[in-house]
């Protein structure tokens, strides 16, 4: 696993995978599943797990919070770079530094947004503090309008305090996104990634020059997500747009479900790995949901297989 310090060169080497996390029915950590799903994501290209929303970082206990740094530093590959994440409230992620000093092989993590009522200045002020106690850059989520301004994000990538923003904000046109503009004026494209999967990953990196992109269906897809990551580095939009639409009938699903459920049972019926039970206060597809996931799930799959047959 990688340890050593976050470069810009990291955030464009690989599409950032954001696992779900697989658990037993007792909703301990089902540690053979989750290696079979980091295997599965390596063998298709992808170095960077970002285990954030999707693994419901948001509700995990702090005890589960240790294991799971531990589970993932033994199972992650030499070449892989694991970003776990903490919070989303002030609290907790204080906390969390505790469990952090004992896995210091981390070398970020992220700082999940907060839902409840926050200012920007309070948001600012709560991840600076994190930060300097914590002792390394952490990665910025931002996923809301008015969460931080331009300003104050710039004010702590100058500081030295960010090492990566992770920008989540969803538009209905991405190409139109005056907050995105707004913040790049003060931080540096080259640490800005998409946070938003394949639909917008396209415009973001072209029209705003942002480095690389965030991506769920990755985990079911790696092959494919990674193509699209390098036709976009060679400048091969025409390419990028044909892998893209491969994507669009999951991400459709993952947007009129509910993204983080629709991915977390997909992993499963697509036979990749049994990411099992949902954590609480999420919970797994109905039978319905299941019955409509399960052949965008396979199909997919498939044809991501098919690139490795090819090769
Ligand atoms: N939310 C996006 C990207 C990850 O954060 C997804 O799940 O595809």
């Amino acid at each position: 696993m990688k340890t050593t310090a976050v470069e810009r060169a990291d955030l464009a080497r690989s599409v950032l995978s954001v696992p779900p996390l697989a658990r037993n029915a007792d909703l301990s950590l089902d540690v053979e599943a989750n290696a079979a799903l980091i295997r599965y994501l390596e063998a298709g290209g992808v170095t960077t797990l970002m285990y954030g929303g999707n693994a419901n970082f948001y509700n995990i206990d702090l005890a589960q919070f240790a294991e799971t740094l531990g589970m993932l530093q033994d199972k992650a590959g030499a070449d892989s770079w694991v970003i776990p994440s903490v919070g989303p409230d002030y609290g907790r992620a204080m906390d969390q530094v505790a469990v952090l000093r004992e896995h210091d092989a981390f070398p970020t993590v992220m700082v999940l947004p907060l839902n409840f009522p926050a200012t920007p200045d309070g948001v600012a002020t709560g991840v600076r503090r994190f930060a300097e106690r914590y002792g390394k850059p952490i990665v910025l989520y931002v996923k809301n309008e008015g969460y931080i301004t331009p300003e104050l994000a710039g004010k702590l990538a100058d500081d030295g305090l960010v090492c990566a923003m992770k920008y989540a904000v969803v538009r209905e046109d991405p190409s139109k996104d005056a907050l995105l503009s707004d913040i790049l004026q003060k931080v540096d494209p080259d640490m800005v990634i998409s946070g938003i999967g394949e639909r917008p990953a396209i415009t973001h990196v072209t029209q705003f020059g942002l480095t690389a992109f965030t991506s769920g269906s990755v985990c079911v897809a790696p092959r494919s997500s990674t193509a699209l990551l390098h036709a976009l580095k060679r400048g091969d939009v025409a390419e990028a747009e044909t892998i893209r639409e491969r994507f669009l009938p999951l991400e459709d699903l993952r947007d009129g479900i509910s993204p983080i459920r629709v991915l977390h049972d997909a992993v499963t019926l697509a036979g990749i790995a049994d990411m099992g039970p949902m954590l609480p206060m999420l919970s797994n597809l109905s039978g319905d949901e299941r019955a409509r996931v399960e052949p965008v799930a396979r199909e997919l799959a498939a044809l991501d297989a098919s690139l490795a047959d090819a090769a």
